[in-house]
């Protein structure tokens, strides 16, 4: 397939050359940049030389929607809601890795986001791409919007509970870590090395904008779904996501009838790992499209615990993209993905 990238200049652009190269049905990887056409890939980032010769373009919505089989949008929020509609004229396979198209309420989106909403058709038309839970409209889609960085490993983590009507849905607390790549590229108070370094933030508690995306999914899976506590952190890390998610059981009474419920849920999936004997760290997923995950029962309690890591770039970006380009392909869906984590 021909592949474009919008955004390839950004983090999430630049990992989905790096998997997309290791892709045996790709052709050929166009990148497209709003600042810096006709400059060189390499001249942002040199270690691409004799790696990815690619020039940067300008965007043309019109080849974008006509020359290439898969357009992914790599963008900050609003971008692809500008594009969509014109691409979708087109023969392109959509991917778009930002949360423009994820929140099906425009309302609830525009009061999580603070912007106006896309679309209504194409966001209606947009299939949510967590591809372990929704492969098969994914395969049909010819938009999907990728979830976030968050959602994908809480949702991963969350999934065979509230599926097997394990645990009380008013209970649910969400207590999640995250590197500082998950801002992007560009510089910010938050993410400057001499404010995160030997330091851990709280940051916009019960107001992230993963909660509305979160929740929707929820409430997909479960009419019992309410709302949840979910809590952010930043870490000195530059990747990587850890979800610690807490809830009160109605069925299951021991941490082997749960481990047991996850590995049913998760056997026919290649990159969601239920841990053996003991909980994951974010390393032990890095640079790889893996979510691991394990938990634990509390008797004292009745609480589980679960835990699910990610690479917030790869599982939580490029590498779920183009797990869903592959579904909507009708390629492997592991193909170009199968990348051992970098350890240590
Ligand atoms: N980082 C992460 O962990 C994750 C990110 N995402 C989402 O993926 C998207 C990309 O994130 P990330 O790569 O981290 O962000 P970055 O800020 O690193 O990169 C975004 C890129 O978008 C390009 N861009 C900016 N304005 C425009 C425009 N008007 N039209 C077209 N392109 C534009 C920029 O390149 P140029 O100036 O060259 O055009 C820039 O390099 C975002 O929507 C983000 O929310 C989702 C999940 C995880
Ligand atoms: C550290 C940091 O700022 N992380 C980002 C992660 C968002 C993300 O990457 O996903 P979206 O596509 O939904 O924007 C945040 O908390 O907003």
């Amino acid at each position: 397939m021909k592949v474009a990238i919008v955004g390839a200049t950004g983090y999430g652009g630049i990992e989905l050359i790096r998997l997309l190269r290791q892709h045996r049905h790709v052709t050929e990887i166009s990148v497209f940049s709003s600042t810096q056409a006709e400059a060189p890939l390499t001249s942002t980032y040199p270690h691409l030389q004799d790696v990815y010769k690619g020039i940067l373009q300008s965007m043309d919505t019109e080849e974008l929607a006509t020359e290439y089989d898969v357009v992914f949008l790599s963008a900050p929020p609003g971008v692809a809601a500008t594009l969509a509609g014109n691409l979708l004229e087109g023969k392109a396979a959509i991917v778009d890795l930002s949360g423009d198209f994820r929140i099906k309420e425009p309302s609830i989106y525009e009061a999580w986001y603070g912007r106006e909403a896309a679309d209504a058709t194409i966001t209606g038309q947009a299939v949510y791409g967590l591809s372990e839970w929704n492969q098969e409209q994914i395969s049909k889609a010819k938009i999907v919007a990728n979830p976030g960085c968050y959602p994908t490993a809480i949702l991963l983590g969350l999934a065979p509970a509230v599926k097997n009507n394990g645990i009380d849905m008013t209970s649910v607390i969400i207590d999640a870590k995250t590197g500082t790549t998950g801002a992007g590229k560009n510089p910010a108070p938050m993410t400057h090395f001499s404010e995160m370094n030997e330091s851990m933030k709280i940051y916009n508690v019960n107001e992230h904008k993963h909660t509305p995306e979160i929740e929707q999914q929820l409430s997909e899976w479960s009419e019992e779904a309410d709302a949840v506590t979910f809590t952010p952190h930043l870490v000195p890390m530059s990747r990587g996501i850890m979800a610690t998610m807490y809830a009160t059981c109605t069925s299951y009474s021991s941490a082997q009838e749960w481990i047991d419920v996850y590995k049913a849920a998760y056997e026919a999936h290649p990159f969601v790992r239920v841990r053996e004997d003991g909980f994951p760290a974010t390393k032990e997923v890095y640079g790889s499209n893996y979510c691991d995950i394990f938990l634990d029962y509390d008797a004292r309690t009745n609480r589980l615990t679960i835990v699910s890591v990610i690479d917030n770039l790869v599982k939580g970006a490029a590498g779920q993209a183009i797990q869903n380009a592959n579904l909507m392909n009708g390629f492997e869906e592991t193909e170009g993905l199968e990348f051992v984590p970098i350890y240590p």
